[in-house]
């Protein structure tokens, strides 16, 4: 994309400062959180934030504020997570004994907290180049510009500025830019269609880019989850076949610099209620997973991708493999990014482990669900956190209780 060309179509910047509105309602009610340290009263303006604004003020807007057993210590050195970097190249060439090393990797990593990074994946380090560029020409438009992008009621897809349209408090401290993607119709390329509708015919080159790279996400995706079954001890072709028409969700998501990142927090600890996420991060550092009842730094590595199991591949291993807690914290001094892919089955499949994993005594630790009831609860009911999936659980049997 040309970003002066981008720029040079762009509207007469209406200044769009923070507004004092009336609070929305939420389909969260939020707990205003008790923190310490001098707040700036501001309320948040649920259509846009003006970053530059905010950063020029000394002390964050108390909606960004977390509650302190959710902070990080900042004062602490971060302990690294030592985590094996699982290399794809044998597996790809059937190199058997390479593969079955991998699946061994993955198999401890997956059982105890659900995280691991790979290499030697396949993708092409040019087009994570382009699609870093990308993300960074769009979240430096103008305001005006990415509102045209804005997420609107009832949809998905789009970009939104701290969730401001959805919380009210506990404002993650990010813009994101989220679209939906699939490669079932060959014809159609989705990606670039969502772009071009959206942002018009400035935004062609950029669809382009992120149809190709998530459809490089899609293949590396059904590669892990063959991976995935191998380590499992389960038939290689379940989950290859259970994701071949998956319905993923592409997220670009951009961290400003925060005057007071021991308050606020990027993305907060959470395990992603999806399937599978594969996440490319800039070199800035930012990402963290819970381990051994640690918070553990993830260093970014520019030629690998952070894998992380999600609450439905959780409910697909019959709990075997855990979904991965991990949360972003931000910085004083420097913008991050990331790229995030998450797998997902098409939404009317039903989420069932493969048989060999419910075998004799073997109980089901998941009923029968969907991936779209799943998602709807996330959506309409429930801020995906640490324990989405029991509170999903305990939802969608009491929804199916007859007296209701
Ligand atoms: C299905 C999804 C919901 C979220 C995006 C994908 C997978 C991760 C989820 C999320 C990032 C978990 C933390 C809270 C959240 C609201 C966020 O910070 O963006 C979640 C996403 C969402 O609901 O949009
Ligand atoms: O930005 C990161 O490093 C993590 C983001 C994340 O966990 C998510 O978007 O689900
Ligand atoms: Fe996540």
């Amino acid at each position: 994309m040309d970003c002066s060309s981008a720029t040079s179509t762009t509207l007469s910047r209406p200044l769009l400062l923070l507004a004092d509105l009336q609070d929305h309602d939420h389909h969260e009610k939020d707990h205003n959180n008790e923190s310490s340290g001098t707040t700036t009263n501001i309320n948040i303006n649920p259509l846009t934030i003006d970053w530059s604004f905010l950063q020029k003020q000394k002390h964050i807007p108390k909606d960004f504020i977390w509650p302190k057993g959710d902070l990080p210590l900042i004062t602490s050195a971060k302990e690294e997570l030592r985590e094996p970097l699982v290399d794809l190249e044998g597996f790809f060439k059937g190199d058997e004994m390479a593969t079955r090393a991998a699946a061994e990797l993955v198999r401890q990593a997956c059982s105890s907290h659900g995280f691991f990074q790979v290499i030697n994946h396949g993708v092409d380090p040019h087009l994570i180049d382009l699609a870093h560029q990308h993300m960074e020409s769009f979240f430096k438009l103008p305001t005006s510009e990415k509102l045209r992008a804005r997420k609107m009621p009832g949809s998905p897809w789009g970009y939104s500025a701290a969730h401001a349209e959805r919380f009210s408090s506990r404002l993650p401290w990010k813009e994101t830019l989220s679209f939906g993607f699939h490669d079932q119709d060959c014809s159609v390329s989705v990606v670039e269609d969502y772009f071009s509708s959206t942002l018009g015919k400035d935004f062609e080159q950029t669809g382009m880019v992120y149809q190709m790279y998530c459809e490089a996400m899609m293949r590396l995706s059904l590669a892990i989850m063959e991976l995935l079954a191998i380590s499992l001890g389960v038939d290689r072709k379940y989950y290859k076949e259970f994701f071949e028409d998956a319905r993923s969700i592409m997220r670009c998501n951009y961290y400003p610099p925060c005057m007071q990142p021991n308050l606020a927090l990027g993305t907060g600890a959470h395990c992603d209620p999806t399937s599978l996420t594969i996440l490319h991060q800039d070199q800035v550092g930012g990402l963290e997973v819970f381990q051994n009842d640690n918070w553990l730094s993830v260093p970014p590595l520019k030629n690998a991708f952070v894998i992380n199991i999600g609450d439905t591949f959780m409910a697909l291993s019959n709990g075997k493999y855990k979904s991965c807690l991990h949360r972003a914290v931000v910085n004083r001094y420097k913008e991050r990014k990331s790229l995030a892919f998450f797998l997902c089955p098409k939404e009317d499949k039903v989420v069932r482990p493969p048989h060999e994993l419910v075998l004799g005594e073997q109980t089901r630790m998941y009923p029968d669900f969907t991936w779209s009831d799943l998602l709807h609860f996330t959506r309409s009911f429930y801020r995906a956190d640490s324990a989405t999936l029991p509170n999903f659980i305990s939802w969608l049997l009491s929804s199916k209780k007859p007296n209701n």
